[in-house]
């Protein structure tokens, strides 16, 4: 997406300093992808982030979280420090250290015993035929400390079409990610998102069954709907397809269309969430989540990820993700319910899910 170019040791580096320093910064690979993205921000006031006219400066980093109607900000951090600029090394060792509270996590696992409830409630939403899908999560707390530089690098090999990411706002978040999902990519109107749903292990050769089937359906006419409204046509739509993401593989179909840049804000609006880490009918799952999980999601299943410009940005769900902490991690994973859902399925799905974080940390 731009010109910059970082090895792993420059990356490292930078990333060290600016935790040391409390310097707000992002670094990212995009899918598919070798290059490494490192901007770093000149000062500590990270803005809030409404809709893209608020874009004034970039190019930068949005985070938003799961929950727009919460008390947790959506930010957008910007990348006035590059380390591929030619003074940028010299520019992010000049900041001054700036002041930041290292934060410090709770235990907050949530055990089989409240989940296969939590599924159950849903699933007699579903059978009574209120709503036809809300996925339920759960965070998973590992005490540990951990190297996010390295971390970092090792998902970068070894989740090759995931969007890896870091994000530190000083005295407030510490998130790293391999994303497997894109919310939103935008080169001049030319939109791209796609549906992503189901889930079975990468090895597991069996053909896929109705329920993953009929989750990511759901997924998919939701977006379809959305994409013929706010573009006035028929978006281009690709054949449903398997899509590895490590551990695990999912259904996917993506889709193409032009949207007009004053529709912009409008899409991201009504994509996010979509039915993949909400449900559907939106809103009552949303509520449904909001009544069911004992937890606050905050920035898992909320959306994330570079702009070059208003009209040029790639945005993707923020799963396969962990918030860091001095004490702890807390690794996030959820899964799709229908009617269809067993607990004792559902859990097992999450735990293969969570490998992708763990297998790193433990
Ligand atoms: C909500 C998550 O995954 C979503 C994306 C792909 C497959 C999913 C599923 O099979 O339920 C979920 O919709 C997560 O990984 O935490």
């Amino acid at each position: 997406m731009s010109e910059q170019h970082v090895t792993n040791i420059e990356l490292s580096r930078a990333i060290m300093l600016c935790l040391k320093k409390g310097i707000p910064f992002y670094a990212y690979r995009l899918p598919d992808d070798i290059e490494l993205y490192f901007g770093a921000q000149g000062d500590s006031e990270v803005r809030s982030f409404r809709n893209f006219s608020d874009i004034t400066s970039s190019p930068g980093f949005i985070f938003s979280p799961f929950d727009i109607q919460s008390d947790t900000l959506a930010y957008y951090l910007r990348g006035d420090i590059r380390l591929a600029d030619k003074d940028g090394w010299n520019r992010l060792h000049a900041l001054p250290n700036m002041e930041y509270n290292v934060k410090i996590g709770e235990y907050v696992d949530i055990p089989y015993s409240i989940y296969s409830e939590q599924v159950m409630k849903m699933v007699d939403y579903f059978r009574s035929g209120r709503l036809k899908k809300a996925v339920l999560s759960r965070p998973i707390t590992v005490a540990c400390n951990v190297n996010v530089a390295e971390i970092f690098l090792q998902m970068t090999t070894l989740y090759p079409s995931a969007f890896v990411s870091l994000i530190f706002i000083p005295g407030k978040e510490l998130w790293l990610g391999a994303s497997p999902e894109t919310l939103l990519s935008n080169r001049n109107g030319m939109v791209e998102t796609m549906s992503l749903a189901g889930t079975k292990c990468s090895d597991d050769r069996s053909s896929w069954g109705d329920k993953e089937q009929d989750e990511q359906q759901i997924v998919t006419d939701s977006i379809k709907v959305i994409l013929s409204r706010l573009s006035g046509g028929q978006p281009d739509i690709s054949g449903t397809f398997t899509r590895n993401a490590g551990k695990v593989s999912h259904l996917c179909t993506l889709f193409r269309c032009h949207i007009s840049s004053k529709n912009m804000d409008a899409l991201l609006q009504e994509l996010h969430p979509t039915p993949a880490v909400g449900g559907f009918p939106k809103k009552d799952a949303i509520q449904l989540i909001r009544e069911t999980e004992t937890y606050d999601r905050r920035y898992y299943a909320g959306y994330l990820g570079p702009v070059l410009d208003k009209n040029n940005f790639d945005l993707f769900v923020n799963l396969r993700c962990m918030e860091i902490f001095s004490n702890c991690v807390h690794v996030y994973v959820g899964g799709g319910i229908t009617k269809f859902s067993q607990p004792q399925l559902e859990w097992t799905e999450t735990e293969i899910k969570s490998r992708t974080m763990l297998d790193l940390i433990k």
